[in-house]
């Protein structure tokens, strides 16, 4: 769209209805300060009149809110030149609010319907997976596979999750192929010669109607959507041309004119014809008409203003019959509990007023998570590609290198990357992958699995790779939503009582000697045992959780107990499966998928794919089960119970992903360190005015994780680690007093007693690293994110330690920004890596550098705790770069040179 007035709303009145010579007609006045200038050239705000059906649209907005007007209507008024409303004209509010089609689709159905899809996820169930199957199998064959293989392949495929559900394969197969026959026969009807007409599974994002979604397919360029259930009328449902209609209008926005959707009712083929009567043929086309692609932007514009204004719908919105709708028992259960206002009405009393505040201040801060996601996705056109490689969001002009079909029926595409260029983009991300355009030409949604000189990602579909972008995905909001309504409205008391401090957290008696050469892991494994409800474990660096996780463990499955072991990180669950194996033990079942997880942990996943009794057999019986907390939230992982849940770096994650684990099990036991990273926090100040800022607010509920929460309100439910196992004293020296009152020490004579001098000869060495702590002031200046006078001092000093003998695989680098990682990269051989990609790792010896000059602004300095985790990584050597002006302009700071220059 060329033409387009988007602004800020400053002034807006409800709509009137005036006499004109087209007889009565609705319109709403409104005033928007221009964001990029009027299309005539002002600055100004200017009046604009919505005519029409739009003026519903201005019934909805509130100053602050945003509108963009397409095709507007200008026109000179007493000198002042004022718009309207044209025919070809939309109106969308809060263009920059992403609706999901999918959401727009159960909003017009009813708004109450939209909540509660967003509160309780999918759940695990047959008619949900079978329609999953049938949409690949339909995918298959657009792709030109034979329907046998492509139902065999598909229905391997789901497994486990047909396993969980007691389903065997030869029924599933039977019941797939009834419904792939519609697609099949469809497809056979005249589509022989335009085979390369067709598209499966397209994604589309609208900046302009603040749309995304992804269209089953496109069939001479207008979307297919296909149903798995059955339809004997003539036209589509009503919801189902809503889903259609949203994938015609992004279309039309790139210039296609899909004045056509289909639906395919998978399920008409296999209805006797002698039991039904209507209509059974499964494709049922429509005619998409600018009155209905109207309406979906009004429906859009509903949802959007009602998530500005953080409402909640009531369900009054819609003209839906409560009686008739299936989700009448949750909607007033929900209403009910929460003693919200609704249409159905409300069963159930209501939940304590303070978990109903929980619950708000919790669903207010994921919402406004979801708002600086949405941030993200806008980043996608607002910045070119050269901004967002320099942004680090995308890595530009790659060189496509190839592409080859894969199993699973997946694409592996092969790209080369420019030698310089970096990103945020890491090996196991998801990202958007495109043709060189995210947002107008073709784009899939992709996973990488290899990120060095060559890129290799997997996708559904093939497309030239020639650019990356990042995609945040909504799905670990959806799934901290989920996680928040299962505790606070499925809960059991006794848990609710012990999260709202309404109840200490209680233990049995009993000791018994786990551990005989260290009394914090020892007691730490006893107060977990006893646990009757949760207990926590505070461990600073290298004291050994990782081995008191496995040995308690062990000590639950001995006493008979189910354990759900769970970390942030796959690398944290794959050093824990690790210690558990260096302790004998193997019986355990990990979930989740592939990527991120080491090469020989491996062997102990549950594989997706196969014979579903066996597959859910394995899972049932169990005794460990593994898996990363964003897992702990799949369909499922939804469906396990166990008795006690394990949660490592429970310090990084924020309560709602904490709770996702916990709502598994009957107890808990949090491991972390509240003084190294917390949880990471994209929004600003949730309960503001929904600006993104730089740094999260300090009372966001999501920038505490539940451990600190719990180890505040319960110190007796706690022990801390003390002892640790990996840095000399001098080393340890800083952080101890600093973070842990002192009480840090190291576990034993040699750990103290480590030096340089164990791994090389202490005269190979320049005197300025002769010692255990050194810092070096490079000079220099900042460049950007870069100081690359110090990114050359960083690579003297790694070529001091090589030279001197010291492997390379002992050392690594640290910096605050990608950028300065990328300067350092380029110059040595050995790891570089910000400190968030360090934590929970260690290596002999670690060349921290500061990149200040002047001041000291920059992720590593936002908090003192990033600085604890940069200090105490190395075992024996620790080199601080930086500017001392700088670094002494801060009392912390000077404390940290002047113990470093001891
Ligand atoms: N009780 C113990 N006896 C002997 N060695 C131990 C003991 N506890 C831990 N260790 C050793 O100390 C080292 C560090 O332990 P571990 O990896 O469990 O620490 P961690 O606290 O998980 O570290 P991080 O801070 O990186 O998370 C390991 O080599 C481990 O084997």
């Amino acid at each position: 769209m060329t033409d387009e007035l988007r602004g800020e709303i400053v002034a807006c009145d409800g709509a009137t209805t005036v006499d004109t010579s087209h007889g009565e007609r609705r319109l709403a006045e409104l005033r928007v300060r221009p964001t990029d200038g009027t299309p005539t050239g002002g600055d100004d705000a200017v009046d604009v009149t919505l005519w029409g059906k739009w003026a519903d649209t201005a019934e909805e907005a509130e100053t602050g809110m945003d509108l963009l007007v397409t095709d507007p209507e200008a026109s000179e008024y007493q000198g002042s030149t004022t718009y309207s409303t044209g025919g070809n004209s939309y109106v969308v509010l809060e263009p920059d609010f992403i609706v999901d089609v999918t959401s727009v689709r159960s909003w017009v159905q009813c708004p109450r319907m939209y909540y509660l899809n967003k509160l309780s996820a999918i759940p695990l169930n047959y008619p949900v997976i079978k329609g999953t199957i049938v949409h690949e199998v339909f995918g298959d064959l657009l792709r030109g596979r034979g329907l046998d293989t492509a139902v065999a392949d598909r229905v391997e495929e789901a497994g486990l999750e047909l396993g969980v559900l007691g389903r065997d394969v030869a029924e599933v197969e039977g019941e797939v192929k009834q419904n792939a026959a519609a697609i099949e026969g469809w497809l056979a009807q005249g589509t022989l010669t335009e085979a390369d007409n067709w598209r499966s599974e397209y994604t589309l994002i609208s900046p302009t109607f603040g749309l995304k979604g992804r269209a089953d397919a496109l069939r001479r360029g207008m979307p297919v959507e296909l149903k798995t259930g059955k339809n004997t009328t003539r036209e589509p449902r009503f919801q189902d041309k809503i889903q259609a209609a949203c994938y015609a209008l992004m279309l039309e926005e790139r210039g296609v004119d899909a004045d056509t959707g289909t639906l395919l009712y998978t399920k008409n083929t296999t209805l006797e014809r002698n039991e039904e009567s209507g209509d059974l043929s499964p494709a049922k086309e429509f005619s998409v008409g600018k009155g209905l692609l109207d309406f979906v932007v009004r429906s859009r514009n509903e949802l959007a203003a009602m998530e500005a204004r953080r409402e909640v719908p009531t369900g009054y919105e819609a003209d839906a019959k409560c009686e008739y709708c299936f989700e009448q028992d949750t909607c007033m259960v929900v209403s009910g509990r929460l003693d919200q206002e609704s249409k159905a009405g409300q069963i159930a009393t209501a939940v304590p007023q303070e978990e109903r505040d929980y619950f708000e201040r919790f669903y207010h801060a994921i919402e406004a998570e979801r708002r600086a996601i949405h941030a993200e996705y806008r980043k996608l056109w607002e910045q070119d590609a050269a901004e967002r490689a320099a942004d680090d969001r995308a890595l530009i002009e790659l060189d496509p290198l190839g592409r080859e079909e894969i199993d699973g029926n997946r694409w592996e595409l092969r790209a080369r990357k420019p030698p310089e260029a970096v990103s945020k983009l890491r090996e196991g991300d998801v990202a958007l992958a495109s043709d060189g355009d995210p947002v107008g030409g073709h784009a899939e949604l992709c996973r990488i699995t290899q990120l060095d000189k060559e890129i290799v990602v997997t996708a559904d579909e093939p497309v030239e790779v020639q650019r990356l972008d990042v995609y945040p995905s909504e799905l670990s909001v959806d799934r901290m939503l989920t996680a928040l309504h299962d505790t606070v409205l499925k809960g059991s008391d006794d848990r609710k009582d012990v999260l709202f401090g309404r109840r200490d957290p209680e233990f049995s008696e009993g000791e018994e000697q786990f551990i005989d050469n260290n009394d914090g892991q020892n007691q730490a494994v006893n107060l977990a045992v006893n646990a009757e409800d949760c207990a926590l474990i505070h461990g600073p660096p290298g004291t050994g959780k990782t081995y008191t996780i496995a040995r308690l463990i062990r000590a639950l499955v001995d006493r008979g107990e189910r354990v759900l072991l769970t970390a942030f990180t796959n690398r944290a669950v794959d050093n824990a499966l690790e210690a558990l194996r260096e302790q004998g033990f193997e019986d355990i079942q990990r979930v989740g998928t592939t990527t991120g997880v080491r090469e020989d942990m491996l062997d102990v996943r549950l594989e997706k794919a196969g014979d579903p009794q066996a597959l859910a057999g394995s899972l049932r019986n169990a005794p460990v089960v593994a898996a990363t907390t964003a897992s702990c939230g799949s369909r499922v992982m939804r469906e396990q119970a166990f008795d006690v849940a394990v949660v490592d770096e429970a310090s990084q994650l924020t309560e709602p992903d904490a709770l996702a684990a916990l709502n598994r099990a009957e107890r808990f036991v949090l491991v972390g360190d509240h003084e190294q990273l917390p949880p990471v926090v994209q929004a600003a100040d949730p309960g503001g005015e929904g600006g993104v800022a730089d740094e999260p607010a300090a009372d966001n509920p999501l920038s505490t994780s539940l451990f600190e929460r719990l180890i505040e309100a319960y110190p007796e439910a706690s022990v801390m680690l003390t002892r640790q196992y990996r840095m000399c004293q001098r080393i340890q020296a800083f952080s101890s007093a600093e973070f842990y009152d002192g009480a840090l020490r190291p576990a034993t004579g040699a750990v103290a007693g480590q030096s340089l001098d164990d791994l090389v000869d202490p005269a190979s060495l320049p005197a300025a690293l002769g010692d255990s702590v050194s810092v070096i002031d490079p000079d220099g200046e900042r460049v950007g994110n870069t100081n690359p006078v110090e990114a050359g001092r960083v690579a003297e000093i790694v070529e001091s330690y090589l030279d001197a003998g010291v492997a390379a695989e002992d050392i690594g680098v640290i910096a605050p920004f990608r950028a300065q990682v990328a300067e350092i990269s380029r110059r040595v051989d050995v790891t570089v890596d910000t400190v968030d990609r360090f934590q929970g790792s260690s290596k002999e010896v670690i060349i921290v550098s500061f990149v200040a000059t002047g001041g000291l602004d920059g992720p590593l300095f936002e908090d003192y705790r990033r600085i604890n985790v940069a200090l105490t990584r190395a075992k024996k050597g620790l080199v601080l770069v930086g500017d001392g002006a700088a670094l002494s302009s801060e009392p912390f700071y000077e404390r940290m040179l002047e113990w470093a220059d001891r």
